[in-house]
């Protein structure tokens, strides 16, 4: 039995930034996010009764130890919904090149639950796949719609009411994501480790949680009505909230390096010049930079001026899960 799936890479303009059960991969609030037409992960997933344990090979490279172990436990996941037990052969290939500063386990988590279901034949909903890929990694929860879709916290114990939905398509609103890429120096805490000491030790958690309801209605709206003005404005201030937080953490930890605040000045440099550009920042020190597409030439190549980026991957809003025939 074999199904192959592709999904996509996205970027939270609203944050996920804890977590309230970590098991589950349970968020302490909504998040709102653009899936990427640019990059993805294709995934074939093939269960066969005579494999004695699962195999996984990642861009041609069969590897074993924790990459395994976890999908591994995410197959049991599927195996235990499926009521099935045999093993099986995953084949994920990553259109995201891993300079490009995207964590792919967002695609890859997605493409993994989409194909390993359709494997055994298994009728799912949407909301049951991104509860599915919500329990690889959180953020691919978002990547199994296209377009501008919203991660619902919940409120259950037990995570059945905490999935994403999608606010609007890919073909509502485009919108240019530059992915500006910084030469990366010193070893970056991970996403699960940052938002898991901020919220344990940071006393300006509780102020990141506090702003985030007045953040994703004026995302949501700002989406619904296309105020590129509006949703810049939001997406910007909620990822300086959202690294504020990080400083306040116990040790201390910043995402930042000068390059990242080169870019971020550069941009705000560019809205003083009247070119409506935004950056968003997640676990790493690349900046994605938002505009209008009309804009994206321009702030492409003041971007490019700057001594510390290394590369720029111009994305716009891209598709949601995908079954291939091969
Ligand atoms: O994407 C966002 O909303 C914001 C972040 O990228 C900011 F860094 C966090 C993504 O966290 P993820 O990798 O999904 O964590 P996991 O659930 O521990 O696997």
């Amino acid at each position: 039995m074999k199904a192959t799936a592709r999904a996509h890479t996205n970027i939270a303009l609203i944050k996920y930034w804890g977590k309230r059960d970590e098991q589950l991969f349970l968020p302490m609030n909504n998040s709102i996010s653009i899936t990427l037409d640019r990059f993805y992960t294709t995934t074939s997933v093939t269960f066969r009764d005579d494999l004695q344990a699962d195999v996984f090979v990642l861009d041609g490279k069969e590897l074993g130890g924790d990459e395994l172990g976890k999908i591994s436990r995410f197959l049991d996941l599927v195996r235990r919904t499926a009521n099935y037990r045999g093993f099986a052969i995953v084949d994920s290939l990553n259109d995201v090149p891993t300079a490009a500063g995207f964590a792919s386990s967002a695609s890859g988590f997605a493409a993994l639950a989409a194909a390993s279901t359709k494997a055994l034949g298994f009728d799912i909903s949407n909301e049951g796949l991104s509860i599915l890929a919500r329990q690889g990694s959180g953020s691919a929860s978002r990547s199994i719609y296209g377009g501008y879709a919203e991660w619902h916290k919940g409120v259950r114990q037990d995570g059945t009411d905490s999935f994403a939905t999608q606010i609007m398509p890919e073909s509502f609103w485009d919108l240019s994501v530059l992915s500006v890429m910084v030469e990366a120096k010193q070893k970056k805490v991970l996403s699960r480790e940052g938002m898991r000491r901020t919220v344990e030790t940071s006393p300006f958690y509780t102020g990141w949680l506090d702003s985030l309801e007045s953040d994703l209605s004026s995302a949501r709206e700002a989406i619904h009505t296309q105020d590129f003005e509006r949703l810049g404005t939001v997406l910007e201030r909620n990822a300086m909230k959202m690294h504020a937080t990080t400083l306040g953490a116990q040790p201390p930890f910043l995402y930042w390096t000068g390059a990242t605040i080169d870019v971020m000045q550069a941009v705000q440099e560019m809205r003083e010049n009247g070119i409506l550009a935004y950056f968003t920042i997640d676990a790493g020190p690349n900046v994605k930079v938002i505009c209008q597409p009309a804009d994206e030439d321009v702030v492409k190549m003041r971007l490019l001026q700057l001594e510390c980026v290394r590369n720029i991957f111009p994305c716009h809003p891209g598709p949601g899960i995908q079954y291939l025939n091969t």
